[in-house]
């Protein structure tokens, strides 16, 4: 039976861990990413050398850590024909979603007579992706990273994903990274990954910007290097929220509550409803679809079901709306009878999917929606990534002689006001030069 908590009678300390998620575990990666951060910046590529030697590929070298062409070629000759259809109609609904996304290069306004001011987007020159490797391959973490890189103009995009014991970096990555025209690929993992890309070192050109979901270790690294290097969203262990009511089928919200529990002890599903009859259906259908699993992946959503997940059970459609919302779960799943009806309520989760043909797994390969999603309760204030997580903004201002008239004033009594004697006079001495 997968264990269903009631709301009301959850002490706030209950209350606390459920909404705290696997975060709790961090303390000890900070202090491994600590040493290994420590090491890359004395050593350089000696010392990523050695930690990818010791957690990943013993037979790491200076060398072997970059992506060969002959890997790239390889890659095409392992993927199976089907994978390939399906990677390649992934690719199109990512692209097509992301393009969609992608704002007016400049933009300006007349905001009074002759005052102009907008702003100039322009892409973030060299960027980091990460694309885990470690309880599963994740070729889709590939696109939809890579694929709003490349829409938003990146002119550098380098990507780091850990190689298997052989030293190989997971073939169908390859080929979604060709797809998406990345070229430069290190075969590295977790904190030695992400101190290579923040810090740089002699093979490596460092970053501006690093994002990625990634376990425990890297987001130790990116806590550290927050400050040396833009780290992006918090995209950590998986967690989602299933959304019923008494209309919803048990074994639909079952099966969705396994989707995100599979990825591994930390995630954290939850199913929330008002309806109990509902909640003792799922957890049994839970129960008889787990025996479905292999061990592994069974094992992580029973430890992952019973740490930070389970069935919730509220009073009503409304508390269960407020829990969502407390919670700030990174994926949505809301199979309740009428899904649009309640969306104007939900106000903190990184995606929203509606309705009975949305499963989260849909998102995550074929949607196109990118499935790269802020967890640990930033879902409250972090977004999606998407073509912004690869641009910014510059402030773009425009301002004509009949402007100048309007504005001087206000601009020459706040500088007296606020003391800055210069600012005023660079206004004062326009009026007589121009
Ligand atoms: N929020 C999101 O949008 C997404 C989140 N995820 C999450 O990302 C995470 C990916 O994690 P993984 O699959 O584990 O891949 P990962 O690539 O982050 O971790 C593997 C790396 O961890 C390092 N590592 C492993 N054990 C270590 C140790 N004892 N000490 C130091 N370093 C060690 C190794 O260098 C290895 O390369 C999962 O929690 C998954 O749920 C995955 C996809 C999307
Ligand atoms: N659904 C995942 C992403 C994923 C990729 N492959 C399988 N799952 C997430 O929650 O973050
Ligand atoms: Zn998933």
């Amino acid at each position: 039976m997968v264990r269903i908590l009631k709301l009301s009678q959850l002490s706030s300390a209950e209350r606390a861990k459920l909404q705290k998620r696997a975060e709790l575990d961090i303390d000890n990666a900070l202090k491994v990413a600590q040493t290994v951060i420590e090491t890359i910046r004395e050593r350089g590529d000696a010392g990523v050398v050695d930690y990818v030697r010791r957690f990943d590929y013993e037979g790491a070298t200076v060398e072997n850590i970059k992506v060969s062409e002959a890997e790239f070629e390889r890659a095409f000759h392992l993927i199976e024909p089907e994978v390939k259809t399906a990677i390649e109609q992934a690719f199109r609904n990512i692209q097509e979603v992301h393009r969609r996304q992608m704002p007016e290069e400049t933009l300006l306004a007349e905001i009074e007579t002759g005052v102009f001011a907008g702003e100039k987007i322009s892409p973030i020159p060299n960027v980091g992706l990460y694309v885990p490797r470690g309880r599963g391959a994740f070729p889709s973490m590939m696109l939809m990273l890579a694929i709003p890189a490349m829409v938003a103009g990146v002119e550098r995009v380098v990507v780091c994903t850990p190689p298997d014991k052989q030293g190989n970096v997971e073939p169908v990555s390859l080929v979604a990274a060709q797809m998406a025209g990345v070229r430069e690929i290190y075969k590295l993992g977790g904190v030695q990954a992400i101190a290579a890309l923040a810090l740089g070192t002699k093979n490596i050109k460092r970053v501006d910007k690093i994002t990625g979901p990634c376990s425990v270790y890297g987001a130790a690294a990116k806590r550290l290097l927050f400050g040396t290097v833009d780290v992006g969203l918090p995209a950590g262990p998986s967690e989602s929220i299933v959304l019923a009511d008494e209309s919803t089928d048990a074994r639909l919200a079952a099966l969705d509550l396994l989707i995100e529990a599979e990825h591994g002890a930390d995630s954290a599903a939850l199913l929330v409803t008002h309806c109990e009859d509902l909640a003792i259906a799922a957890s049994e259908y839970a129960q008889e679809y787990l025996q479905k699993l292999p061990d592994w992946r069974r094992e992580f959503c029973e430890a992952g079901l019973a740490a930070y997940g389970g069935i919730i059970l509220t009073d009503s459609l409304q508390q269960s709306l407020d829990f969502v919302n407390e919670y700030a779960p990174e994926h949505l799943e809301v199979l309740v009878s009428n899904p649009f009806a309640i969306l104007g309520k939900i106000k903190n989760a990184g995606e929203i999917l509606l309705g009975n043909h949305t499963p989260s797994s849909m998102a995550t390969y074929a949607i196109g929606v990118n499935a790269v999603l802020p967890t640990g309760s930033f879902a409250r204030s972090y977004s999606a990534v998407s073509v912004y997580d690869f641009l910014k903004r510059s402030t773009l201002a425009y301002v004509t002689p009949e402007g100048f008239e309007k504005l001087k004033e206000t601009t020459k009594t706040l500088a007296e006001y606020e003391g800055f004697p210069a600012h005023k006079l660079a206004i004062q001495h326009r009026e007589i030069l121009l």
